[in-house]
């Protein structure tokens, strides 16, 4: 089925409109396998509209797998299942009756490693996530659209003169800034980001950064890091997940992010955002 969302109005000095509308997400007592593997075991997580929440913990310990399952791609895991429930606004993403597309246009995704479309175009790089996804854009709105999305992802000013090129002629930051444009166009209500800068340099981290802070105004965004700078930087709130000796994933901790960092309640939490393990 084709969809149509709402485009910028054309009018010169137009009110940039803001379609997205932030969403709250909520994770009642998820679990997950893999095979008969359990690595996730009855997390549960609120986690705030207009807010952004980082997933830390050590490695292995089920942040991407919870990231995956928050828009319905950890299902296509062949031996994946998974237990729970995921609350979009109220509204219970794995309902049968709920279209799978349409968790993955409102809750959107952003990998560690920047996936461009490298042969295609700038311009249409930011477009391709309409039509993957079934949307039509009027014509006449597209280059609104692109501009809008580019600025949102603090890219437009640097490549607003050279639209046409393909989207592997950017940096590696730019590149990721492109990724975010991209996932924008489809005006997600949540964006998930698994750790958007371990592949960038200094520089370009702060950059994204910057676009996270900027973002948190129009869509909620869950971000997995491993940088605890980082975390406490973007952040809000924070939960902490942990995998003891074999035993699957859970959160250990949750709260905001400066009394996760400054008076947690748990020693475990206090000694890995002190960096004493993982
Ligand atoms: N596709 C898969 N098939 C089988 N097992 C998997 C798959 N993906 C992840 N796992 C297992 O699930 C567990 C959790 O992995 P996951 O990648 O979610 O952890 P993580 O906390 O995100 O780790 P990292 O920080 O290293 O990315 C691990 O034991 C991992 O080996």
């Amino acid at each position: 089925m084709t969809e149509t969302i709402p485009l910028p109005a054309a009018a010169p000095n137009r009110p940039r409109t803001v379609a997205a509308s932030p969403a709250t997400l909520e994770a009642e007592a998820v679990s997950a396998w893999f095979g008969d593997h359990k690595v996730l075991d009855r997390v549960s997580l609120h986690m705030p509209a207009l807010e952004v929440t980082a997933l830390i913990g050590p490695s292995g310990c089920g942040k991407s797998t919870f990231l995956r399952i928050l828009n319905r791609m950890h299902e296509l895991i062949g031996s994946a299942s998974l237990a729970g429930r995921v609350l979009l606004d109220g509204e219970d993403i794995y309902d049968r009756g709920r279209r799978i597309t349409r968790a993955r246009r409102e809750i959107g995704m952003v990998f560690q490693k920047p996936n461009p479309f490298p042969a295609m175009s700038l311009y249409d790089n930011v477009l391709a996530g309409l039509k993957l996804n079934g949307i039509k854009a009027a014509r006449d709105g597209r280059d609104d659209l692109v501009e809008e999305c580019l600025t949102k992802a603090g890219l437009w000013r640097e490549v607003k003169d050279r639209l046409r090129q393909p989207g592997g002629a950017l940096s590696g930051g730019q590149q990721q800034r492109l990724c975010i444009a991209r996932s924008l166009a489809v005006r997600p209500r949540v964006l998930l980001m698994d750790e958007p800068c371990s592949a960038l340099d200094p520089t370009s981290t702060r950059r994204i950064e910057e676009t996270i802070a900027d973002l948190k105004e129009e869509v909620t965004i869950v971000i997995v890091t491993h940088n605890m700078q980082q975390a406490a930087r973007v952040s809000d709130h924070c939960a902490f997940f942990l995998a003891e000796q074999g035993t699957p994933g859970v959160v250990v901790e949750h709260g905001p992010t400066d009394e996760m960092f400054n008076s947690p309640q748990d020693s475990r939490t206090a000694d890995y955002v002190n960096g004493r393990f993982g």
